[in-house]
């Protein structure tokens, strides 16, 4: 086939004719011109479409910002609301009253100055004081009034993110998605309802004012508010694309910001301090800091520097058709259409009029951003956990009369490719202790996760004397089981609050907390503090003392052991012990535990020796079953491990 060279020849705006020479044919491409231009309008109007719909898909953020600021200060939000409309309507009386003055004056100068003359102009400048004194008084009593409503709607937004965080599934802290949506939630949560609030207020105060100024000069020509309107708009141009832009790079930005927080965190608490100057990491986690916030920075200051370049031109813009206007009604005056008066207001006018527009506009825009920036609260606040209560609870049991049992389970854990239990089988019968022991990753902890439902199994089911723990309420379920986690908190608060929060229903008197406290093992070193049960634990907070790992272990063991709970889940519970401590211990929790049913996670054979029964796990599967004496005799991997722990020691 022969090759063909395509050229344009001609075109029109109806048609565009192309030449395709190998044929010698021009073939005119009538109304090309018209299917191009409609595409692109087509285009335009989708692209305007989309902008419309994504600004509409924010407004339903408008209303849960008003509703959530209102929930916080509704009394507030009134007086607001009326205060505004006031001020609102005060700009339009100075500009009333200038003219009244400046005519009045000119008058009085003409006839010649007299009692007569000046006493109704005397009253024109008291009123003119008064209306500029109530202004006063109302910006202050405004501004008062929007501090009472911002720390309102602030503590407010702080409930609704610490009750959702308390709400949200245990899975959710283990994704980075929910930090980074922690993050913005939070970030600007605090004040971006109440300047939401405060922008639309100012917009609704701005445009009465607006309205009434425009009033006000059309009487000198329709054109004049036109104008006003026009020479405004590219700044509003410049806001909208910058609230969008600044909102995208806060986005975009999220997961860099939190890293520089993780690095700020390393860098100033004391979890990290002694590491980072044994091992001197403060120069390297300082200068990861630094050139994150560098990045950070240098993008910031580029898109501020963008939007002033922008502002400036839009600014320009306005100033020149002031010029215009200005320059058109001084012509007017020397022509003697207008009195002085008339120029003075119309001056004071349309400044004022400018200034408002542009606030106005800045409303809008910052109307805009907050909706965009409040869209993370409210994506946040509509967070929904998985693990939820059951439709119709069963009635939750008081005790474990038979056992637990896994029946079947299969677990992963959220977005892990790998399954921690694959059909699992497991029996805890009731009034027994029993030790689960195994390598590091076996799944042992897990089976303390599903237990008290932090996560439910993918497959299978686990029963509570036959009952699924789905069936029941998940605070029922809960109050039946008390643990020691691997990691405990150590709550920077006085010894006795520190175990008494082991159960907070049945406030706990000090008998029962020393009670725990013995069981715990912790008794005498409570003794040994300044003030016992009063003193204050942690450095955190003035006055506060420090214990070592085994004594905070042991503290927080005395808080599980306050809760009556008929399941005890230790999780390495002497991880922190020294074998003295532990021996005393054991001794204590078997007396304990008796009429109990307990689970105990341990490394430590001489602990898994004293259970009842003993589980060895290996990659999520039970391996071995027995008494101490029974899996000796087996002579298999607990006997192993036994006689290697055994020589260790
Ligand atoms: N939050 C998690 N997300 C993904 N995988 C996890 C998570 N927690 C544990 N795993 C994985 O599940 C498996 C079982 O972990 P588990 O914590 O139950 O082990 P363990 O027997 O308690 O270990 P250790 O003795 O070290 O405490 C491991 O392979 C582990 O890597």
């Amino acid at each position: 086939m022969a090759k063909g060279t395509l050229s344009l020849v001609g075109f029109s705006n109806e048609s565009l004719n192309v030449n395709i020479s190998s044929y010698g044919d021009t073939i005119t491409v009538n109304n090309l011109f018209n299917t191009v231009k409609q595409q692109i309008s087509m285009q335009k109007f989708s692209f305007l479409k989309q902008k419309l719909k994504s600004g509409f898909s924010q407004l339903p953020y408008l209303v849960k910002a008003f509703n959530l600021v209102w929930q916080a200060a509704k009394k507030w939000t009134v007086i607001w609301a009326i205060l505004l409309i006031i001020q609102g309507l005060l700009p339009v009386a100075t500009v009333y009253l200038t003219r009244q003055i400046v005519d009045s004056l000119v008058a009085a100068l003409n006839v010649g100055v007299s009692q007569e003359k000046v006493i109704p102009i005397l009253v024109l400048v008291a009123l003119m004081g008064g209306v500029l004194l109530l202004t006063q008084v109302l910006g202050s009593f405004l501004s008062w009034v929007r501090v009472v409503q911002s720390e309102l709607v602030k503590d407010y937004i702080s409930y609704l993110i610490h009750k959702k965080s308390l709400e949200v599934d245990f899975a959710f802290y283990e994704s980075a998605e929910y930090y980074d949506r922690l993050h913005r939630a939070r970030q600007d949560a605090f004040f971006r309802p109440t300047a939401l609030l405060e922008n639309s207020g100012s917009l609704v105060q701005n445009g009465i004012t607006l309205i009434a100024m425009a009033a006000v000069l059309t009487q000198f020509g329709v054109w004049i508010p036109a104008a006003l309107l026009i020479s405004t708009l590219p700044a509003f141009v410049v806001i909208l694309n910058y609230s969008k832009q600044n909102y995208n790079w806060w986005l975009k930005t999220t997961a860099d910001e939190r890293r520089s927080w993780y690095y700020y965190y390393l860098l100033t608490e004391k979890d990290s301090a002694a590491e980072l100057r044994i091992f001197e990491l403060g120069d390297y986690f300082q200068s990861a800091y630094q050139s994150l916030r560098r990045k950070l920075r240098a993008e910031k200051v580029n898109l501020a520097k963008n939007e002033s370049l922008a502002n400036l031109g839009a600014g320009a813009i306005a100033l020149l058709i002031t010029a215009f206007a200005l320059t058109w009604m001084v012509w007017q005056v020397l022509q003697k259409r207008v009195t002085l008066g008339d120029l003075a207001l119309f001056y004071q006018a349309f400044n004022q009029g400018q200034t408002l527009m542009r606030s106005l506009l800045q409303n809008l825009g910052q109307v805009y951003s907050n909706m965009l920036f409040l869209g993370n609260l409210f994506e946040f606040l509509e967070l929904a956990p998985q693990v939820i209560d059951p439709p119709t609870p069963r009635l939750a049991p008081k005790n474990l009369n038979q056992e637990i049992k896994f029946e079947n389970i299969s677990f992963w854990y959220p977005g892990s490719q790998k399954t921690a239990l694959e059909n699992f089988n497991l029996t805890i019968p009731s009034g027994k202790i029993v030790a689960i022991v195994g390598a590091n990753g076996a799944g042992k902890s897990t089976l303390l996760k599903l237990l008290c439902r932090l996560y439910d199994p993918q497959q299978g089911k686990i029963t509570w004397d036959g009952i699924d723990l789905r069936d029941l309420p998940i605070q029922n379920l809960r109050r039946l089981i008390t643990v020691l986690f691997q990691q405990p908190v150590d709550y920077n608060a006085s010894v006795a609050e520190n175990i008494a929060l082991g159960d907070l229903l049945a406030t706990a008197k000090l008998p029962e907390i020393t009670n725990a406290a013995e069981a715990a093992g912790a008794a005498e070193i409570i003794d040994r503090l300044p003030e016992n049960y009063n003193t204050l634990l942690g450095k955190l907070f003035a006055g506060g003392v420090e214990l070592s790992g085994g004594e905070w272990q042991r503290i927080a063991l005395a808080r599980a052991f306050l809760r009556q709970a008929p399941l005890i889940i230790l999780d390495e519970p002497t991880s922190a012990m020294d074998s003295w401590a532990e021996a005393d211990w054991l001794e204590r929790f078997c007396h304990l535990a008796k009429g109990r049913t307990a689970i105990i996670i341990t490394h430590r054979f001489t602990i898994a020796r004293r259970a009842d029964i003993i589980h060895v796990m290996s990659d999520g599967e039970i391996v071995e079953t027995g008494c101490h004496d029974e899996l000796l005799a087996l002579g298999c991997r607990y006997a192993q491990s036994w006689k290697s722990q055994m020589q260790v020691n």
